[in-house]
């Protein structure tokens, strides 16, 4: 299935090309033009991205980019909580991969592994969010074919009090069954606040993931990405 053959809700944007390096570029460009713009006007800029795969040629596109990145706070949606030095760390991913070259003077303010459980470290990650300016100025967002997103885990049993918009919590522990790792996760009041907001996917399943969460909008709790699908969202696809 093609992004093209999907009845996008009104007002959400679609980005398709051929290659998932295209993509990527386009995505970087983009982005690189929204935190210009702010910063034109702003002392900072806040960049929030997500971990996976996807995201890699993007980082990697990213970080080329001209910009005053030592104006750019960089921060992550959600983390697996474990040590940097495992293979499984978003922060560790953002560190090598987009915190490079131009962007090496950007700094990442979520979310740093306490040799402590997440829990324990909760107060010291709401702080450290607290230094979050909001509304973030630009949110990369991934998505996995159970429709979660960041760590808004369907299966997670704290789902339902992460994507409360009322909460004034502005991280969460999740801790969903279906993942290897106890989660950290930014939660659905913050994310829904970015000033410009791109859906990153690559792939055939994924377009059919989307076209499953088109179908019963409303129903956020069943595919969380759902809280997301309304105008102004950028999808950005590739085979
Ligand atoms: O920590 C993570 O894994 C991400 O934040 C997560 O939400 C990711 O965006 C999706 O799982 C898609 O991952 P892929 O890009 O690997 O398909």
């Amino acid at each position: 299935m093609r992004m093209s053959e999907l009845q996008l809700p009104e007002g959400v944007v679609p980005h398709l090309a051929e290659t998932q390096d295209a993509v990527a570029q386009m995505l970087a460009d983009q982005v690189a033009e929204c935190l210009r713009l702010h910063l034109a006007e702003n002392p900072e800029a806040t960049l929030v991205v997500s971990g996976g795969s996807t995201p890699l040629p993007f980082f990697r596109a990213l970080r080329e980019k001209p910009l005053e990145w030592a104006r750019v706070k960089v921060a992550l949606a959600d983390e697996r909580w474990v040590p940097v030095s495992d293979p499984a760390s978003n922060a560790a991913l953002v560190q090598s991969e987009l915190l490079q070259g131009a962007a090496a003077d950007a700094r990442l303010v979520l979310f740093h592994y306490a040799n402590k459980g997440a829990l324990d470290a909760l107060p010291e990650l709401e702080a450290a969010a607290a230094e979050l300016p909001l509304p973030i100025d630009v949110l990369v967002l991934g998505m996995g074919n159970d429709g979660h997103t960041a760590s808004l885990f369907p299966d997670a049993p704290e789902l339902a009090r992460a994507m409360d918009l009322s909460v004034e919590q502005r991280v969460m522990v999740m801790t969903p069954p279906s993942q290897a790792h106890q989660r950290v996760t930014l939660t659905l009041p913050v994310l829904t606040q970015a000033r410009f907001t791109a859906l990153h996917l690559k792939g055939q399943d994924k377009i059919a993931t989307l076209a499953r969460a088109i179908e019963a909008p409303a129903d956020w709790s069943a595919m969380p990405i759902r809280a997301f699908l309304q105008a102004g969202l950028h999808v950005y696809w590739s085979p």
